[in-house]
């Protein structure tokens, strides 16, 4: 069965403004329906503890709720399940499959993304062909990502006004989105502010609310 066509992928990414990673979880199918009812409108099943069974099985879960309330679907790493699944949009880091491959393999309906640490990184992504959307951060260490240095919001600062959709990313919650805001970000990455709350639609509609205003 065709994904949806690159051009709508391209509008709905256009609108995106929350994008939540999420693990698998016993209650997927719940928890995700909740989170897009809120307003996530791109969910990416991040869990590196899957084999290509298992996390085609949850991203089909996932699949189904996004079909449901009309959002996308995003794939980490794997350019071949992004294919499997019939992905919206497929993230790639710096230390995963050259976007040209990955490409190759997905198509080019399929919304590409990246993410960024740094001033070259991100000005690399912010014109590299056949990315889509980047991601900056994080902008404080987070738990989420134990190891990787936090370029802060000087990061976020240095891409404010860029064209190309981005989004900031780590450590970010409802208590600092003010901050992460007037750094310039009008798009974030969010995964234990979401994951973590005991009421996920009422965590993404207070995002979406700090977002809109
Ligand atoms: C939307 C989004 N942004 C950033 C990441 C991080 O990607 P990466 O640096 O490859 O790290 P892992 O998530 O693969 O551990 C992401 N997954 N999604
Ligand atoms: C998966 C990931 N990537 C990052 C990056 O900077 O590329 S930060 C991060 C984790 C973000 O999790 P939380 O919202 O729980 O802090
Ligand atoms: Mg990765």
């Amino acid at each position: 069965m065709p994904g949806l066509d690159g051009n709508l992928i391209r509008q709905r990414l256009a609108d995106a403004t929350l994008y939540l990673c999420t693990p698998n979880r016993p209650d997927l199918a719940e928890f995700a329906d909740a989170a897009l009812a809120g307003g996530v409108d791109i969910i990416q099943l991040r869990d590196k503890s899957l084999e290509a069974k298992q996390e085609i099985a949850a991203l089909e879960v996932l699949a189904e709720a996004c079909a449901a309330h009309g959002k996308l679907l995003a794939v980490n790493d794997r350019a071949d399940i992004a294919y499997a699944v019939r992905a919206d949009v497929l993230h790639l880091g710096q230390d995963d499959l050259p976007v040209s491959c990955a490409r190759h393999v997905v198509g080019e309906e399929v919304v590409i993304g990246r993410s960024t640490h740094d001033v070259d990184q991100m000005q690399a992504a912010a014109t590299q062909h056949g990315v889509d959307y980047f991601c900056t951060g994080p902008c404080w260490p987070t738990p989420t990502k134990p190891g990787r240095p936090a370029p802060g919001l000087d990061l976020v600062r240095a891409t404010k006004g860029v064209r190309r959709p981005w989004f900031a990313i780590g450590g970010i919650d409802l208590q600092n989105l003010h901050e992460v805001k007037a750094a310039g970000a009008t798009r974030v990455v969010v995964v234990r502010a979401i994951t973590d709350a005991e009421d996920p639609k009422a965590a993404a509609e207070s995002f979406k609310v700090e977002l809109s205003s």
